[in-house]
C-alpha cells in the first residue's frame, strides 16, 4: 500500500476557491516571517530545497504472536507505523523520513490521512516552513476541510504527526545535527517561533516560555556534557507484558537485573489475582528498593480504579498509568486524589489527544507524571508547548516510548529537556521497550540502563529498506506469509 506523490500540486490560481484559502500565508504577520528566515539564514543555517515528493507507507510487525506490547486494553498489538519520506530538490540526497505509531489494524487509514495532508508540504521550501514552523504547523492542523475530523485529535492528527516528524528529521540532517542538538543550539525565540500557543495562552503565553527557555541557557554546557558522558536515565517495560507467562516475566526480570535495569513497569487492569501474582513475583525480584510502575491503559472506571490500586498499593508502585479514559480529567483528579495519600501518583499522556488536554490535566493537578508521546502529539512543535507547560507547572515528564520507533524519537526530546527546560532529572526516567530497534538505521543506544545521546543527524527516524519492504502491509514478504498460513 503506497502511495507515491510526484510534485503535481495545482499553482493557487488553479485552485478552487476553497483550496485556495489553504494556500494563504498563515503567518499574519509578514515582516516577522522575513525576520525568521533573515535568522535562520544568519544563525548559518545550511537549509535548503524545496518539497518534491513525499510517499507514505504502511509498515507493520506482527509482535502480537510473541505477546509483546499486550496490556490489558490491546491484547494483541501488531507494532506498526505510517512511515513517511519526504524528498527535496536540494539534490544532495537527504531525505526527511517521519512516523506515527499504530497498533496494526488501521494503519491503512492513518496512510490515506498522510495522503490527504500531502498538498499542504509539496512545493513547499524548506526555509519557508521552517522560517515560520508555527504557522505551518497551524496550516496543517487547520485546514479548513480536514480539521472537521480532527481538530488536532485522532488519526488526522497521528497523520500530522508523522508529516511533521519527517520535516524536523529533513531538517536536522539538513543542519547536520541530531534533533536534540538542534533544538538545544536553537536561539529561544527560533524555538518559541515553532510553537502554536492557541489554546494555551491562559497557562503559557509566549513571553512566559521565552522566559522559560532564556532561564535554561544557564549551565546549558555542563548539562549537555552530563548527559553526552552518563545519558538520560530509562526504566523499562519489556520485562511484564500482560500475554508474558509468568516463566517468562521471571526470565526478562532476570535478566533485566544482570543488565544494571533498576525501575520496572508492569502491565495491570484485567484481573485482580492475576495482578496481585505478577507484581508479588517482580517485588520479589527487584526487592523492596527499585522502582516499579503500574499501567493499566484506561482499563477501569474511576470508582474501580481507587478501589483496585488500593488493594496493589502493597506492592509500592511509584505510579498508576492510564487508570481510566485518557479524556476523563476530572476522573484522573478524582483518582490521583484518592492514590497520592497512599503514596501513589497518577501518569498519563501516551493518549492525550494534544496540547489542551496536558494543559487541563495540569490545571486540575490531575497528574504526578507527565508521559509525551512523539508520534501522537503534533510532532517536536507541540512536544516544546508540552514540555514548557510541564516545567511552569513543575511536573516530571517521563516519555512514553517503546511501539516501533517510539525510544528513538522521544529520546531526542527529553534530552533536549533536560539541558534546555527541566534542568533536573529528579522524579524523572524515560520509558525503554527492548523491541523492534534492529529495523532502524540508528537506532537507539542504551547504556547503564540510560540512553546516550543519538549523534548522527535527524530525528533516529529512517527505517532500514530491506525492512520496510519485508515488512510492508499486505504485500512484503512477511505478510505474505503470514496471511497465507491464516488461510490455510
Ligand atoms: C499497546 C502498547 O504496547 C502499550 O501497552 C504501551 C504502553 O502503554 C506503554 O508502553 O506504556
Ligand atoms: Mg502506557
Amino acid at each position: 500500500m503506497s502511495a507515491l506523490f510526484a510534485p503535481t500540486v495545482p499553482r493557487l490560481a488553479a485552485l478552487p476557491p476553497s483550496r485556495r484559502a489553504l494556500e494563504i500565508p498563515t503567518s499574519p504577520d509578514r515582516p516577522v516571517l522575513t525576520a525568521r528566515v533573515a535568522r535562520l539564514r544568519g544563525a548559518g543555517s545550511m537549509v535548503r530545497g524545496r518539497i518534491s515528493r513525499l510517499s507514505v507507507r504502511d509498515v507493520r510487525f506482527p509482535t502480537s504472536l510473541g505477546g509483546h506490547g499486550s496490556d490489558a486494553m490491546h491484547t494483541d498489538p501488531d507494532y506498526s507505523a505510517a512511515y513517511v519520506v519526504i524528498e527535496t530538490d536540494a539534490e544532495d540526497g537527504i531525505k526527511g523520513c517521519g512516523i506515527t505509531f499504530t497498533l496494526g489494524k488501521g494503519t491503512e487509514v492513518v496512510v490515506c490521512a498522510v495522503n490527504a495532508l500531502a498538498h499542504h508540504v509539496l512545493n513547499k521550501d524548506l526555509k519557508d516552513i521552517v522560517g515560520d514552523f508555527r504557522g505551518f504547523y497551524r496550516q496543517l492542523t487547520s485546514d479548513g476541510q480536514l480539521r472537521w475530523i480532527g481538530p488536532e485529535k485522532g488519526v488526522v492528527h497521528l497523520a500530522t504527526a508523522a508529516v511533521l516528524n519527517a520535516v524536523w528529521d529533513l531538517w536536522a540532517k539538513q543542519e547536520g545535527k541530531p534533533v536534540w542538538k538542534l533544538l538545544v543550539d536553537m536561539d529561544p525565540r527560533m524555538l518559541v517561533s515553532c510553537i502554536d500557543f492557541r489554546y494555551i495562552t491562559d497557562v503559557l503565553t509566549e513571553e512566559d516560555a521565552l522566559e522559560i527557555l532564556q532561564k535554561g541557557q544557564v549551565a546549558k554546557k555542563e548539562r549537555e556534557k552530563q548527559m553526552l558522558a552518563q545519558g538520560y536515565p530509562a526504566y523499562t517495560t519489556s520485562c511484564a507484558w500482560l500475554g508474558y507467562s509468568d516463566d517468562t516475566l521471571k526470565q526478562l526480570c532476570a535478566q533485566a537485573l544482570k543488565d544494571g535495569w533498576t525501575r520496572f513497569k508492569v502491565k495491570v487492569g484485567a484481573d485482580l489475582q492475576d495482578d496481585v501474582r505478577r507484581c508479588q513475583i517482580i517485588r520479589d525480584m527487584i526487592g523492596p528498593e527499585k522502582t516499579l510502575m503500574m499501567d493499566a491503559n484506561q482499563r477501569w472506571d474511576v470508582p474501580e480504579a481507587v478501589e483496585w490500586m488500593s488493594k496493589l498499593a502493597k506492592f509500592k508502585p511509584l505510579w498508576i498509568e492510564e487508570p481510566t479514559s485518557p479524556d476523563d480529567i476530572l476522573g484522573h483528579a478524582a483518582i490521583s486524589k484518592a492514590l497520592v495519600p497512599l503514596g501513589i501518583g497518577i501518569a498519563t499522556g501516551e493518549q492525550c489527544h494534544n496540547r489542551v488536554i496536558f494543559k487541563q490535566l495540569l490545571q486540575a493537578k490531575a497528574l504526578q507524571f507527565l508521559q509525551i508521546d512523539s508520534c501522537r502529539l503534533g510532532s517536536v512543535n507541540e512536544n516544546l508547548s508540552v514540555l514548557l507547560m510541564a516545567k511552569k507547572f513543575e511536573i516530571p515528564v517521563c516519555p512514553h516510548a517503546g511501539g516501533v520507533g517510539l525510544c528513538e524519537l522521544v529520546q531526542h526530546l527529553i534530552i533536549f529537556d533536560y539541558i534546555s527546560v527541566s534542568a533536573s532529572l529528579k522524579n524523572r526516567m524515560c520509558e525503554y521497550v527492548d523491541h523492534l530497534h534492529e529495523h532502524f538505521k540508528y537506532p537507539v543506544m542504551i547504556q547503564r540502563a540510560s540512553y546516550m545521546p543519538p549523534k548522527d543527524p535527524g530525528y533516529s527516524t529512517e527505517m532500514k529498506e530491506e525492512s520496510v519492504k519485508k515488512h510492508q502491509y499486505p504485500d512484503g514478504e512477511v505478510w505474505k506469509k503470514l496471511l497465507a498460513a491464516q488461510e490455510n
